[in-house]
């Protein structure tokens, strides 16, 4: 019935081209408070200066000064250069000169984020003033993406699901779709689960303000549930589903008790035919609650619920989450095609249900609204130990980046806890790209219901893994192709585009998602992280042409920062040996302490190193955590960036396919306890912790060898390697102690051990033959 022609020759309405570059955004909402908003004259939101002004000065004043700095390392670097004494000399200042290169290079990238830095505010008391009925409000589509039942279990994505349909907003206007890439019949049954207990969930959240709309949240911090009878009736509801989707996926299977029992509703299961695998399967979408038909137990109106898992075809590329997220782009136009879109990863659930309401302060505002695609709130994790070991918060990358992103023309999207402006996925703000069907127009109302076979047709046939092929999908609409960081890539288009965004970073955490508690998955994680980012700098959009060229120099730089990411190796791998090796063997590379420019060094490194402390601080962190951090950063580099690196190049000599290996969301229970411990997990044997083995060997026996040396009176020449090393060495404590001291299943397996041993004592002979050869 449904044809992918152009529409040029379908006899539908002609694209509203005209209407999209001359509306402002209010219209799009198609919300009547949208038009009273614009002749508001109460305030909806303000900003200042990040912290204050007066940091601004100092962060810009810093930087000019720090800048200074390095022309005078550069200056330094060149006449050591010139006037070498050895080949050996030579090959030293070489490397010095090309690592200090890389760094200077990403502190300069890294400090378009501290020219600008804003600090927002909402006001919601002015936005209840104006939103009155129900119909005032916009709608709302969110997206949650799940991939994979056994990392991903379905219980933690019924559980974000039931967040969000709690919002405190008109239930109605909430539409809540499911992508569900692992083709699971065991997601669909717990949710169909999900779909009876919202109906006691949600008109309990509301009676009682529940804050925390997460049941399994919710009931961890009250404890004391069974003193209350209303809340004990709903955990032993709740539990009761728990158990019974626990069941299910024990078993790896829906029973044949649930597909045989005549319900009409698990009829469904039988699409899960024998030749049904997650990478070649139908396209399945179940709605699961309809707003309108199905009541609470008060007789509310639920939120729509749609489970989709689109059709998966092994010949046909599915592009990942990009590609699960346009799939739904698509599906949710054709059903509900809300204004608004909240792109959410399967364990990042909502802890505030005033979200979205937050978001209409910003939305609702005429003069920020015009070209605004998105609003970003941090990502922020549950369950990170008390100095989170490996750095899970990512705080540069979630906060700090964002919060100076947000003075220049908005932060980078990052995947989740994100709303968009359905519009701006069709064209830049006066550029509109017509979608090759009138029903997926940003602008189509819908008028039929969600159950109609008119719409689950469509909804069908755009949900089919051929349906791309031809369009503009993944290039000019919808969520780009082409990086495993599409989160990234999108943002970075977008706002090429002439699209803005924003930060809301607000005190209560509006969404927590899972961190890694292990350093391998925290590693693989980075590790396809820098793969997405070297696709795009090895594309045409690379930061430093296309980006500086199209969002002008800071921002430009700003998304160049990223994209450098891989270069980190080069110089935390030169900084991790080549002092150390010299030192071994006795050589000083370094300025004496008494030499003028060993206060440049000396600045050089507590300037950088100090800014960040101070930052960490002023955000209410602690010591422990910055050092956390600023470790992780170099453990990354010989790690996740390092292997990136590599696989990147295999996959362009087409010897590897890349994959995007989803990150596990089960807790295994030892791993949690070492953990909460702040224990390092380095319990598998993987390549990926060789490197940073080999040099935390190679620094002990650089360490020792130094303070023998410097026994023997060469303390002074030798000063700053001395110190380099025991810098590196204190990092490297956890290693040690996994290494020798260590007998639990965390430990560094000696496999790993011996290998890097090894290596180590090859590197060192080497560089002595090196100094002997020439
Ligand atoms: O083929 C796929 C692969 C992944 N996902 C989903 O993508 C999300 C993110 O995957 P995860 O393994 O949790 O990756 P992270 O590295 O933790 O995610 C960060 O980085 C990703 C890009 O690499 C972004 O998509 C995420 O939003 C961002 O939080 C999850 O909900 C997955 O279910 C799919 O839907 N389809
Ligand atoms: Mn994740």
């Amino acid at each position: 019935m449904f044809h992918l022609q152009p529409y040029n020759t379908i006899n539908h309405r002609p694209p509203k081209i005209s209407k999209h570059i001359k509306s402002t955004f209010m219209e799009e909402y198609r919300a009547p408070a949208a038009a009273a908003a614009a002749a508001n004259p109460l305030p909806l939101n303000s900003h200042t200066q990040h912290i204050s002004p007066r940091a601004t000065t100092f962060n810009r004043l810093f930087a000019a000064l720090y800048s200074l700095a390095i022309f005078a390392l550069f200056y330094y670097h060149f006449s050591s250069l010139l006037n070498p004494i050895s080949f050996t000399s030579f090959f030293i200042s070489l490397s010095l000169f090309i690592s200090d290169l890389v760094l200077a290079f990403l502190w300069v990238a890294c400090q378009t984020n501290r020219m600008n830095p804003l600090r927002r505010r909402e006001f919601l008391g002015n936005l209840k003033l104006l939103l009155k009925k129900d119909s005032d409000f916009p709608a709302l589509d969110v997206f949650i993406c799940t991939a994979d039942p056994y990392k991903e279990p379905p219980m933690n994505v019924v559980n974000t699901a039931l967040s969000v349909m709690a919002y405190d907003y008109p239930t109605s206007k909430i539409s809540v779709y499911v992508s569900d890439d692992g083709g699971s019949a065991l997601t669909l049954f717990a949710f169909m689960e999900a779909a009876k207990f919202a109906a006691v969930w949600l008109p309990f959240c509301k009676k009682n303000d529940v804050v925390e709309r997460n049941p399994d949240a919710f009931f961890a911090s009250n404890k004391d549930y069974y003193c209350n009878p209303e809340m004990e009736k709903i955990k032993i509801m709740y539990e009761k589903m728990k158990m019974g989707v626990e069941n299910v996926m024990e078993k790896g299977e829906v029973g044949n008790e649930f597909i045989n029992n005549g319900n009409e509703e698990h009829l469904a299961f039988l699409k899960w035919t024998k030749s049904f695998t997650s990478h070649n399967h139908p396209a399945i979408i179940e709605v699961l609650l309809e707003s309108g038909k199905n009541k609470d137990i008060v007789g509310e109106s639920l939120p729509n619920l749609i489970y989709v898992s689109r059709q998966k075809s092994v010949t046909s590329h599915h592009h990942f989450k990009a590609g699960a997220l346009n799939n739904l782009v698509r599906v949710s136009a054709t059903m509900t095609n809300a204004p608004l879109i909240l792109t959410l990863d399967c364990d990042v659930y909502s802890n505030d249900p005033q979200t979205l309401n937050r978001v209409l302060c910003y939305f609702l505002d005429s003069k920020l609204a015009r070209n605004l695609s998105y609003i970003q709130f941090p990502q922020r994790f549950h369950g990170v130990n008390k100095n989170d070991i490996y750095a899970n918060e990512f705080k540069r990358l979630f906060i700090f980046n964002p919060i100076g992103m947000d003075g220049l023309l908005g932060p980078a999207y990052v995947g989740t806890g994100c709303f968009f402006v359905r519009r701006s996925l069709f064209g830049g703000p006066s550029s509109f790209e017509p979608p090759e069907l009138p029903e997926l127009d940003p602008n189509h109302v819908v008028k039929s219901a969600i159950y109609s076979e008119e719409v689950l047709d469509l909804a069908h046939v755009v949900a089919g893994c051929d349906y791309e092929s031809n369009t503009k999908w993944g290039s000019k609409i919808g969520f780009r192709y082409g990086s495993l960081v599409e989160d990234y890539f999108t943002g970075y288009l977008l706002q090429s585009e002439g699209w803005k965004s924003l930060f809301c970073n607000p005190k209560r955490a509006a969404f927590y998602g899972d961190a890694p508690i292990t350093l391998l998955d925290g590693m693989n994680q980075v590790k396809r992280w820098v793969i997405g980012l070297l696709e795009v700098a090895f594309s045409k959009y690379n930061g430093f042409t296309f980006g500086v060229r199209n969002l002008g120099l800071l921002m430009g730089l700003s998304y160049t920062h990223n994209q450098s990411w891989a270069l980190t190796p080069i110089s935390v791998i030169l900084y991790a040996f080549l002092p150390q090796l010299a030192l071994i063997n006795g050589i000083p590379i370094f300025p004496k302490v008494w030499d003028p420019w060993f206060v440049l060094y000396a600045f050089l490194f507590l300037g950088a190193y100090g800014q960040e402390l101070l930052e960490f601080i002023l955000e209410g962190d602690t010591f422990h955590k910055w050092w956390n951090d600023q470790r992780i950063w170099s453990i990354r580099a010989l790690s996740g960036y390092f292997f990136g690196i590599i696989e990147f190049f295999l996959r362009s000599l087409k010897i590897s396919a890349l994959n995007f290996n989803v990150t596990s969301k089960v807790i295994d229970e030892e791993q949690s306890k070492r953990y909460c411990q702040g224990l390092f997990d380095f319990g598998t044997p993987s390549p990926m912790f060789v490197p940073m083995t080999t040099a935390s060997i190679v620094n002990f026996i650089a360490g020792v060898i130094g303070i023998w040396r410097s026994l023997g009176g060469a303390w002074e020449q030798l000063f700053l390697q001395i110190l380099l090393t025991g810098f590196v060495m204190i990092n490297c404590w956890p290693l040690y102690e996994a290494m020798v001291f260590r007998n639990d299943g965390g430990k560094v397996p000696p496999k790993i051990t011996f290998i890097s041993l090894f290596l180590a004592l090859l590197l060192c002979s080497l560089f002595f033959a090196f100094l002997h050869v020439f």
